[in-house]
């Protein structure tokens, strides 16, 4: 080969190394890298998580940030990785840089942990531990609806997530909402352990983008309708949301099913004196007649909580940690020997 041609070709490979590396390091300073570097947060290059997923190759989800991809890192960690699909659409770099840090700080046992983040593209990505059983929404109603849940399984699931919310809404002088509650956003591990994801994802999210996404999946029945008129989240949609996600674990139901709204359905069934019929067969099934019954009264209880929940009035709806008082109370009872649940 000529010398000339090997000349042209180191330099233009340096040019795109160099202009390649310049880009990376104009969104990384954009991203706030330096400041959240400093912090001790874990933070990864594109070629690191570009490995750490093997090339994009597995996607295991797709949401209104982008793209979730599972993988594996240097110590055998799994991770999913979120990449933004939306360009360009980034928080001011104070914002961005205080969530990342509350996010990457705060610490439960049911919430889906923030291994780190990659800040060298336009929008970062963000890289989370992996929750192998995936979301709430899937076991219930989608691909792992044939997993039998029973009553107490079902009130771990509600409980663990509960507290994560309480632990959020009391965490530090900011009070943090999630502001996307959903069965879709309840994660669960090998031992249907909740885990809440995509927590201050409201935040890193532009309320456009997310408002459009939950128009087309179906997800509005989840939103407060306080949010639609005021525009602002508050400790009280979280209650709203989760109500749904309560009567999602009752009736094992999805919040929408073709032109019928699951607590609309409730509310009327329970008017006519017949809320019963919509709790999910299978709690109930079996055959000891004093559990059933026993599981019946309990299933009463749990679904009151739902209709404070999504009241209206937002002062009458209780708060997250009376929700988290109130389910083990049920969960002590249904648990125990077979005295009433009436109170
Ligand atoms: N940490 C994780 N572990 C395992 N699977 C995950 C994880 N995070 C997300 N997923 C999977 O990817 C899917 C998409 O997740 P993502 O949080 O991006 O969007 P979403 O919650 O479904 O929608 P939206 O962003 O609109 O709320 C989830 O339903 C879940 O199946």
């Amino acid at each position: 080969m000529p010398a000339v041609i090997i000349v042209v070709a180191v330099v233009a490979t340096f040019a795109i190394f160099e202009v390649k590396r310049r880009k990376h390091r104009r969104f990384f300073d954009r991203n706030g890298g330096d400041i959240l570097k400093s912090m001790g947060i874990n933070i990864f290059t594109e070629g690191q998580l570009k490995k750490i997923t093997n090339g994009y190759k597995k996607s295991i989800g797709e949401g209104a940030f982008g793209k979730v991809y599972i993988g594996v890192t240097d110590d055998s960690q799994q991770v999913a990785v979120k990449c933004s699909t939306a360009k360009g659409d980034v928080l001011p770099q104070e914002e961005f840089v205080n969530e990342i840090t509350f996010q990457f700080r705060i610490s439960h046992a049911n919430l889906v942990r923030l291994v780190g983040c990659c800040l060298e593209t336009d929008v970062p990505m963000l890289v989370f531990e992996f929750v192998p059983r995936g979301s709430l929404h899937s076991v219930l109603h989608g691909a792992g609806k044939t997993l039998p849940l029973s009553l107490p399984v079902r009130l771990d699931i509600a409980i663990g997530s509960a507290e994560a919310l309480t632990y959020m809404h009391s965490h530090g002088c900011h009070n943090h909402v999630h502001g996307d509650i959903k069965s879709g956003n309840i994660l669960l591990d090998d031992n249907l352990t909740p885990k809440v994801s995509d927590f201050g994802s409201a935040k890193l999210v532009s309320v456009a983008s997310r408002y459009s996404k939950w128009c087309v999946s179906g997800d509005m029945s989840y939103i407060d309708p306080i949010y639609i008129k005021s525009g602002r989240f508050t400790e009280k949609s979280d209650v709203y949301s989760f109500g749904v996600v309560l009567l999602e674990l009752v009736t094992r139901k999805p919040a929408k099913y073709g032109d019928n709204s699951l607590y609309i359905d409730f509310i009327r069934s329970k008017e006519e004196g017949n809320g019963r019929k919509l709790y999910d067969e299978e709690i109930l099934s079996g055959d000891d007649d004093a559990r059933s019954h026993h599981h019946m009264e309990c299933l009463d209880r749990i679904s009151r909580l739902p209709v404070q929940c999504l009241k209206e009035d937002v002062d009458e709806r209780p708060t997250m940690a009376e929700v988290v008082e109130e389910l083990k109370e049920v969960k002590a009872i249904a648990s125990g020997d077979l005295s009433s649940v009436a109170s």
